[in-house]
């Protein structure tokens, strides 16, 4: 099972709730960068990661039961009442880990769909996504794929029409960035207390066929000043991206991955390359929207 990594073509986060979660606006888009799931039945849960792309560093996914992979397996037999079954996960990873593109979330939904195929339980829709939701925000956007606006804490999602063919290219960044560390320095530059509210000319625009470039005064993320402020160097890159020829560019999610927008492919080639000359060689070319790991039906 095949499940892509997602990037938010816009973020608005506002003040957190009660339960520490921040509302969220956003707009996702998965994109052609993907992690690769295969389950066997198994006496013992276990989870093995491969991976065999020079960006991404696999050594601080965890083997035990903390694994996001086998939550979700888990998270499915119990729902089901089947606690004695158990499975091996292994996991082709190619999302960087604690990129801001949702590898763990990605992960997780790929598990809930192998599993309940392996196990022919004919889960309905509607409780993959609840049980997608329980594991984490990003999550459901997984099993959806497409572009598609997320509400709530992020596990609200629902699909939006996008008639572009956006093309990208993703420079990675070394060292990962925790997800709660920039909400938390979000919450110190007293983030939160504006209009965050996704605009519906960018949802107008994108039912409009498009390369991306005509949607770009919306593209938008309120994360990026935490995440700078911990990180000054990532704001480098994303105007050293814009030196290069990028369109627009745009942290992704809660960083420190990069987005360089590109006018098509063989811009986005062209980007690549000269980042290279400026010493940014780890990146890839990618494209959205692609499917995600199931395709659902929502709401
Ligand atoms: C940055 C984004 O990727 C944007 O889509 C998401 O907001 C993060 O989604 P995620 O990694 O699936 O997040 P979760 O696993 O649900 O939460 C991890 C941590 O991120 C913070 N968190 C996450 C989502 C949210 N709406 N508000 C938060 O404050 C919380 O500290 C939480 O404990
Ligand atoms: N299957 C998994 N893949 C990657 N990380 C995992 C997995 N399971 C647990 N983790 C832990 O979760 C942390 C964040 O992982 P992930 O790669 O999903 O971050 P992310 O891409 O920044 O997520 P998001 O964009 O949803 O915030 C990792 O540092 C790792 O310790």
């Amino acid at each position: 099972m095949r499940a892509p990594a997602k990037i938010n073509v816009y973020l608005g986060v506002g003040k957190p709730r009660p339960d520490g979660f921040h509302p969220l606006e956003t707009v996702y888009q998965a994109v052609s960068l993907y992690d690769d799931v295969t389950v066997t039945s198994a006496d013992e849960w276990s989870v093995t990661t491969v991976v065999d792309v020079p960006h991404v560093d696999g050594s601080s996914v965890p083997d035990d039961e903390t694994n996001i992979a086998i939550r979700a397996g888990k998270a499915l037999a119990a729902h089901h009442r089947l606690d004695d079954r158990a499975a091996a996960i292994e996991v082709r990873k190619s999302i960087p880990v604690a990129g801001g593109m949702a590898g763990g979330s990605a992960d997780a939904a790929a598990t809930l769909v192998a599993l309940d195929r392996l196990w022919n339980l004919d889960t309905s829709d509607d409780e993959l996504l609840a049980l997608a939701a329980g594991l984490g925000s990003d999550v459901p956007f997984a099993l959806v794929g497409g572009t598609a606006t997320g509400t709530g804490r992020g596990e609200v999602v629902t699909r939006v029409e996008d008639n572009g063919a956006w093309w990208w290219v993703v420079v990675f960044d070394d060292e990962g960035l925790s997800t709660p560390s920039v909400y938390g320095a979000y919450d110190l530059l007293e983030g939160g207390g504006h209009d965050y509210r996704i605009r519906p000319q960018m949802l107008e625009a994108m039912r409009t066929p498009h390369r991306g470039v005509e949607i770009m005064v919306h593209l938008y993320n309120d994360l990026e000043d935490a995440a700078f402020s911990l990180r000054p160097e990532l704001q480098t890159v994303a105007e050293v991206a814009l030196e290069c020829g990028a369109v627009y560019s745009l942290m992704s999610g809660s960083g420190p991955t990069i987005l360089a927008l590109a006018d098509g492919a063989d811009d986005a080639r062209a980007i690549a390359g000269r980042l290279a000359e400026r010493g940014y060689e780890r990146t890839t070319v990618v494209h959205g929207p692609v499917a995600g790991a199931h395709v659902v039906a929502y709401s």
